[in-house]
């Protein structure tokens, strides 16, 4: 079956910019959110960024109106029953996700893939909850997701290599380089990339350098285009979080604690750019 027509589960973050790069590839994209606002709010932000790209002559003209006329927002769960293929990324929470599974499976022509861009859930409990276990796998982008060119394509215990195959062609016909990983917490990204954002939030705490030096120094020392707490900021402090907290109880190794100083932050609600507060304010 062709995959044509794509539904995208949650319009935040990730499911703005995956809709955005679904869209520009002339994918006809249903973005579903609980609330017609953060539907809106996430089409009118592609629709400004395309603009100024537009402007400053880094997209080609016209560029916005087709990608814009390719999405249709709506937050009628019905409007999702005859799509070819469906990516979710509502919160990280298995009980959201049980939610929106369960009502899926029962929704969806039996065919359908359902790909989840969760970074630190197992997919084979999600896979569980549904009919079509061997239809559902991981397909974990990054953020910005119209940029970033990786998709981790992650098998679920029970995912069927026909499933695997067609994520990996849809990948790579949305521009994107994917890569096969068995399902363990983090994958490969943020097993690397977390805690290492969870040890900028130690330092900080620890008043070994400011929020600033230490992203100075990873900058300048090791080349990294941002700072690890500029990259929490961007990833949200809650996602970071949830990667530790899975790192952790997945593993049992103490080595992935999570920072107090992390957990502080979320429960403060400074998440980080989503928020408009995090390590730093934007
Ligand atoms: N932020 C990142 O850098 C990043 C990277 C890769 C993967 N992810 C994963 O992508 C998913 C989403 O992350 P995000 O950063 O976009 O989060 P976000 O908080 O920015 O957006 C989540 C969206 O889901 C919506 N939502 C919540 N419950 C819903 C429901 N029942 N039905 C429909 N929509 C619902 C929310 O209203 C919100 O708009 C998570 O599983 C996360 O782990 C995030």
């Amino acid at each position: 079956m062709a995959i044509n027509k794509i539904a995208m589960l949650g319009a935040g973050t990730m499911g703005q910019g995956i809709a955005w790069a679904l869209a520009a590839v002339g994918k006809k994209v249903v973005l579903y959110d609980i609330k017609q606002e953060f539907v809106d709010r996430a089409i009118a932000a592609i629709g400004k960024s395309l603009a100024k790209a537009e402007e400053r002559g880094k997209a080609a003209p016209g560029t916005k109106d087709t990608v814009i006329s390719n999405i249709t927002g709506t937050v009628n769960f019905d409007d999702l029953k005859d799509v070819d293929f469906v990516i979710e990324a509502v919160f990280e929470n298995m009980e959201v996700k049980k939610d929106i599974y369960t009502k899926l499976d029962a929704l969806l022509a039996p065919e359908v893939i359902i790909a989840t861009n969760t970074s630190s859930l197992s997919i084979t409990e999600i896979a569980a909850i549904t009919k079509r276990a061997d239809k559902v796998v991981g397909m974990h982008f990054f953020n910005p997701a119209n940029v970033m060119k990786l998709v981790e394509v992650i098998p679920a215990l029970q995912t069927s290599e026909e499933t695997v195959q067609k994520v990996i062609d849809l990948s790579v016909e949305i521009g994107k380089k994917p890569v096969k990983v068995k399902e363990g917490p983090g994958f490969v990204v943020n097993r690397i990339l977390v805690p290492t954002i969870n040890e900028g939030c130690f330092i900080l705490y620890e008043g070994l350098a400011t929020a600033e030096d230490i992203d100075t120094a990873m900058k300048l020392g090791a080349g990294w285009p941002m700072g690890p707490l500029t990259l929490c900021d961007l990833v949200g402090g809650d996602i970071a979080l949830a990667v530790m907290n899975t790192l952790y109880d997945e593993t049992g190794d103490p080595k992935y604690r999570p920072s107090g100083l992390l957990k502080q932050y979320v429960r403060a609600g400074w998440l980080g750019m989503k928020t408009k507060k995090g390590f730093f304010n934007y």
